[in-house]
């Protein structure tokens, strides 16, 4: 018998991101709603970079995250509500005052290789009684057994689900399936695995089928694929082509699609494409996120998105150094005037 998967939505987090953190109470009460009529049992709902996100660096929210919160809360009669935390950026406070307000998980999320920032936060989360889930962001730049490691540290800590993320869309098939593998190896029964995928390479679908035949029993999805870079594995493709296979998700796959049509679709600032800065985010591994920051440099310095990311991938830059892009920028635009003067 195949093992039933949980899809989990992350379009009013991860899409905060295409959103320019620009969501009002009235999108997250909609989607919610939506949401929750179709039997999702477990909706994010954070700024894209999590509790404590709305900052210079990160991009400031129109509207503060505790509003959303508590807003999604009062819509959802079944599913969930949970919120993500970058340790460092949120806090044990900001966590408590989520739970406070009716915030039933916490996705606690790390750089792949530092999972150790992550344990007094999970601690914590326990102690409030909140579902636990681990993020193990730009989980390419870690091999399977490192990874694994890393799950292990934040199992250890209280965390019920480990999360190979590929924050850059940059997986391809049996990369993915082989992380979800080691960690579903290293954890047992201790904990569960998770898939969050980016559609950088077009990969995030075929990846979640393919995390799910390794044994991962939780997959991100977002309507409308709105997330950072390209977007987010779709969560209404996600259930169709679940419900195809005959594994059980527990949601309904047409108002999953009606939810994206009729509620997301029409809200959307900028539908999340692959165009050439995303494939660049892919191929090169760099964070989805830094995408509109990538454009915005490239519009206000006058040099290419895409060599600003090329640029970003060689030098590793991870979450938090947001800033480094615009000394890209800067450099590249030197480099520009010194071969025009040569
Ligand atoms: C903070 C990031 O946006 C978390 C995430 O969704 C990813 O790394 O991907
Ligand atoms: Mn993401």
């Amino acid at each position: 018998m195949t093992a039933p998967v949980r899809i989990v939505d992350t379009t009013l987090r991860d899409g905060s991101h295409a959103m320019a953190h620009r969501f009002t109470e009235q999108h997250v009460r909609d989607t919610v709603r939506a949401l929750d009529e179709a039997g999702v049992s477990l909706v994010e709902v954070t700024h894209g970079d999590g509790l404590g996100g709305s900052t210079f660096n990160y991009g400031f929210s129109l509207v503060d995250e505790r509003t959303l919160i508590a807003a999604a809360v009062e819509e959802a009669l079944q599913a969930r509500i949970a919120v993500l935390l970058l340790p460092g950026l949120g806090t044990v406070t900001d966590l408590r005052a989520a739970a406070d307000l009716g915030a039933g998980a916490v996705r606690i999320a790390t750089h792949c290789t530092e999972a150790d920032v992550s344990v007094q936060h999970f601690t914590a989360a326990r102690e409030l009684g909140l579902e636990t889930v681990g993020f193990l962001m730009l989980s390419h730049m870690a091999e399977p057994e490192m990874l694994a490691k890393q799950a292990r540290i934040m199992a250890d800590a209280g965390c019920q689900c480990v999360y190979v993320v590929d924050s850059a869309g940059a997986l391809i098939l049996e990369d993915a399936s082989d992380r979800v593998a080691a960690l579903v190896a290293e954890l047992g029964d201790d904990a569960q695995v998770g898939y969050h995928g980016h559609q950088n390479l077009s990969f995030g679908v075929a990846n979640s089928v393919l995390a799910h035949r390794a044994g991962a029993r939780q997959i991100d999805g977002s309507l409308v694929a709105l997330g950072a870079g390209a977007g987010n594995s779709p969560t209404e493709v996600l259930a169709a082509t679940f419900e195809r296979l005959g594994v059980e998700t527990g949601v309904d796959k047409d108002a999953l699609m009606d939810a994206a049509d009729n509620v997301v679709k029409p809200f959307i600032t900028r539908l999340p494409v692959m165009d050439r800065s995303s494939i660049v985010q892919g191929f090169a591994g760099v964070y989805s996120s830094f995408l509109l920051h990538a454009e915005r440099a490239a519009e206000r310095y006058g040099v290419p998105a895409h060599e600003i990311l090329y640029r970003v991938g060689e030098r590793r830059y991870v979450g938090g150094q947001e800033d480094m892009i615009i000394d890209i920028a800067l450099e590249l635009v030197e480099e520009k005037k010194n071969v025009a003067g040569a």
